[in-house]
C-alpha cells in the first residue's frame, strides 16, 4: 500500500498466506515463524530501498540498518517515512509518522561517521565507562548517549525534542516543526525581541549545567524557533561535566551565544553568560 509518506507501513508488508509456505513436517512452529518474519523483513528492505527518500542513501544504510529501522516499525515507533530534513556527514534525519505524532528519525552512519572525535566526547563519560575503540560500539553508544542527553536535558527543564526510542543506529525523536517544514533555526528567523530570547537561552543553558550536562555545539544553528518556543536540538556530543573538556566546551558555547545575540542588537560578553550558567543562584534580572 503507497502512503503519501513513502511506503514503509508495517501494514502494508505483505503477508503470505498459506497456500505458497510448504509445510515441512520437521518444521517446529518457531522454525516457521522466524521464517515467515525473514520474509517479511526482506519485503520491508525491499521497499525502503525502493521508496524515494531512500535511494540516493541506500548504499551506506546497512542490513543491520534496515534491521533496526524495521524493528522500529514493529514496535509502533514509526509507521511510515517522508523526506529528508538533513543530510549530514555523520547522519541523516528524515521526517515521518510515529504511532500517534510526527517523528524525527536521526539515522546515524556507522561506515562514514568521524567515530575518533565521537570517542573524544565519550571520554570520561560515567555512563559509557569500558567503552572500546570499536567504531560501531562508539557510534552505537553515541546515539544511546544522544538519546539519554535529550531525557536528562527535558526532566531538567530544558525544551528539547521528546525522545521516543531507539535502536542500534537509530534514534527516533519527537519532530520539531509544522506541515510547511522544519522549524527554522534561530540563524534563520527575524528576532523580534533578542533580549527575551537570550535570557530563554541562558536559562536552558544554566539548567543543562546544574543537570551535568553541556551542549558543546551550542549556536544558532541548534537552537530552533517553533510555535513562539525556542528548542534546543543536537544533543548528540553534549558531554558531562566529567568530560576533561568540559569547560572549554562550555566557554565556547557561551561565546558562541553571546556573539550571536550581540549580531542581533542585545550586547552580551561569553564571561557575562558564562558567569551567569555556573552560578548556583543567578539573579533571573539581570542583564548579563
Ligand atoms: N527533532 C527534529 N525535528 C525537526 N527537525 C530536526 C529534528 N532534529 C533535527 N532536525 C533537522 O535536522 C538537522 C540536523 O540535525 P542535527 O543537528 O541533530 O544532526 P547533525 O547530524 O548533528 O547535523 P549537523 O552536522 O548539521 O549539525 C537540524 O538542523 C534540523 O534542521
Amino acid at each position: 500500500m503507497e502512503t503519501e509518506y513513502g511506503l514503509v507501513d508495517s501494514e502494508a508488508v505483505e503477508t503470505p498466506g498459506d497456500e505458497w509456505e510448504e509445510i515441512d513436517v520437521s518444521d517446529t512452529e518457531a522454525d516457521r515463524i522466524a521464517r515467515k518474519r525473514d520474509r517479511e523483513f526482506e519485503q520491508f528492505e525491499e521497499r525502503i530501498k525502493d521508496a524515494d527518500q531512500f535511494k540516493v542513501e541506500q548504499s551506506v544504510f546497512d542490513d543491520a540498518t534496515f534491521a533496526a529501522l524495521y524493528k522500529l516499525v514493529q514496535d509502533g515507533h514509526v509507521e511510515a517515512f517522508g523526506g529528508p530534513l538533513s543530510t549530514g556527514k555523520e547522519a541523516n534525519v528524515y521526517h515521518a509518522l510515529g504511532g500517534d505524532r510526527e517523528v524525527a528519525v536521526k539515522i546515524y552512519r556507522i561506515n562514514s561517521s568521524n567515530f575518533r572525535q565521537m570517542r573524544d566526547y565519550l571520554e570520561g563519560d560515567p555512563r559509557f565507562e569500558g567503552l572500546g575503540g570499536k567504531k560501531k560500539d562508539v557510534v552505537l553508544a553515541w546515539v544511546k548517549k544522544e538519546y539519554a542527553n535529550l531525557q536528562r536535558a527535558q526532566a531538567a527543564g530544558v525544551n528539547v525534542p521528546d525522545p521516543i526510542a531507539t535502536e542500534r543506529n537509530v534514534l527516533v525523536m519527537e519532530y520539531i516543526g509544522d506541515e510547511d517544514g522544519r522549524a527554522k533555526r534561530l540563524g534563520e528567523v527575524s528576532i523580534e525581541n533578542p533580549e527575551t530570547a537570550y535570557k530563554v537561552v541562558r536559562e536552558y543553558m544554566r539548567r543543562l549545567y546544574a543537570a551535568g550536562l553541556i551542549h558543546g555545539d551550542l549556536s544558532e544553528y541548534n537552537i530552533v524557533f517553533d510555535e513562539g518556543q525556542l528548542v534546543v536540538i543536537d544533543l548528540g556530543q553534549a558531554v558531562t561535566v566529567h568530560h576533561p573538556n568540559s569547560r572549554t566546551f562550555l566557554e565556547r558555547d557561551c561565546y558562541n551565544v553571546a556573539n550571536f545575540f550581540s549580531r542581533e542588537g542585545f550586547e552580551v560578553t561569553g564571561d557575562d553568560l558564562l558567569e551567569f550558567v555556573t552560578d548556583p543562584d543567578p539573579d533571573p534580572s539581570g542583564n548579563s
